[in-house]
């Protein structure tokens, strides 16, 4: 289980951090998102021990790791956000390095490598030399370094950043499979998709702290939806009702979309104002809307300011 509290951490006078707690159950995979700057990296490196925040804490399978950061690590499996792969080194040195620095012995490790090389499609370039690798293949190395060593808390910042769709399928079950197994995940990404493919829960962050954390369906349920309605354009459009005028904009010139937290009465209402829609589609609300009512929130919030 990873756990953080309160966390400060400064470059100047900025704040990267400020107050960043956030807490990931083992089997849990959260999903860190949030916008540019919201403080998503430095919190995967305070975890990790590559920078020391100026006030938290942080505790890694009960562990504190900024008193005792090298236990900690032991813990930890951490792809960063930048490649950081040794050029000359092969990936199988690479992955045996990482192995061996989990502490698995010898013989175990061969395993581990062979195994986590076959679920991240990298038998074919185990041998090659991490500089030489394609773009794709960096990423499921880093990826591979990181879980070889079967942590109890993996920290994955952005691991599917210019991954091909295979690349980002092989690693999502790669990253499922260890949640499955027990690990705790924290996944950053501005993909949010696959959060959904992972089942994750979320954690939202803004300004160096975590601002909304829960179940997707928990975040999304107060959210309006959609409901889209394509027009005929051989028939004038009706005016809309007051109650829908303000939530309805054009989309293009033949389509309507109304945001909803009742469709069935917002369409019953459109159609008894005249409205006669060629086809209607209903959305529920998703992720991309709980990431807009976040930024609208905040402009809003910093308007106000
Ligand atoms: N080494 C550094 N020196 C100075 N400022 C830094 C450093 N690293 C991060 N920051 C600042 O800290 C803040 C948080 O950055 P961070 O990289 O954690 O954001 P992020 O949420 O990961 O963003 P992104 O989605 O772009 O990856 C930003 O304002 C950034 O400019």
């Amino acid at each position: 289980m990873l756990s953080a509290e309160e966390l400060v951490m400064r470059y100047g006078d900025r704040r990267a951090l400020d107050g960043f707690s956030l807490e990931v159950r083992s089997g849990e995979v959260t999903g860190l998102i949030g916008h540019n700057g919201a403080g998503k990296s430095t919190f995967v490196e305070v975890v990790a021990g590559l920078v020391r925040p100026a006030s938290g804490r942080v505790r890694v399978c009960g562990v504190d790791a900024l008193e005792r950061p090298c236990d900690a690590r032991a813990l930890l499996g951490v792809a960063p956000q930048e490649l950081a792969l040794y050029p000359t080194v092969t990936v199988r040195e690479h992955l045996r390095l990482f192995a061996g620095l989990a502490g698995i012995r010898r013989a175990s490790a061969r395993r581990a490598v062979g195994a986590v090389a076959e679920e991240l499609m990298l038998g074919e370039v185990l041998d090659r030399r991490c500089g030489v690798l394609s773009g794709g293949q960096r990423r499921r190395a880093q990826a591979a370094a990181a879980m070889v060593g079967t942590p109890c808390v993996l920290l994955l910042d952005e691991p599917t950043a210019g991954a091909d769709p295979e690349t980002r399928q092989a690693l999502l079950a790669a990253v499922r499979a260890r949640a499955a197994a027990g690990a705790a995940v924290l996944y950053t990404t501005h993909y949010l998709p696959e959060l959904v493919d992972l089942d994750a829960t979320l954690a939202v962050a803004r300004r160096g702290r975590v601002v909304a954390r829960g179940g997707r369906a928990e975040l999304t349920a107060d959210l309006p939806g959609e409901i889209r309605l394509s027009l005929d354009p051989a028939r004038p459009r009706p005016a809309l009702p007051a109650e829908i005028a303000g939530r309805a904009r054009d989309d293009g010139p033949h389509a309507l979309r109304v945001a909803t937290r009742n469709p069935s009465a917002d369409l019953a209402t459109l159609l008894a104002a005249g409205c006669a829609p060629l086809s209607v589609d209903v959305r529920r609300p998703d992720l991309d809307d709980l990431y807009r009512s976040l930024a609208t929130r905040d402009l809003a919030a910093d308007a106000a300011a």
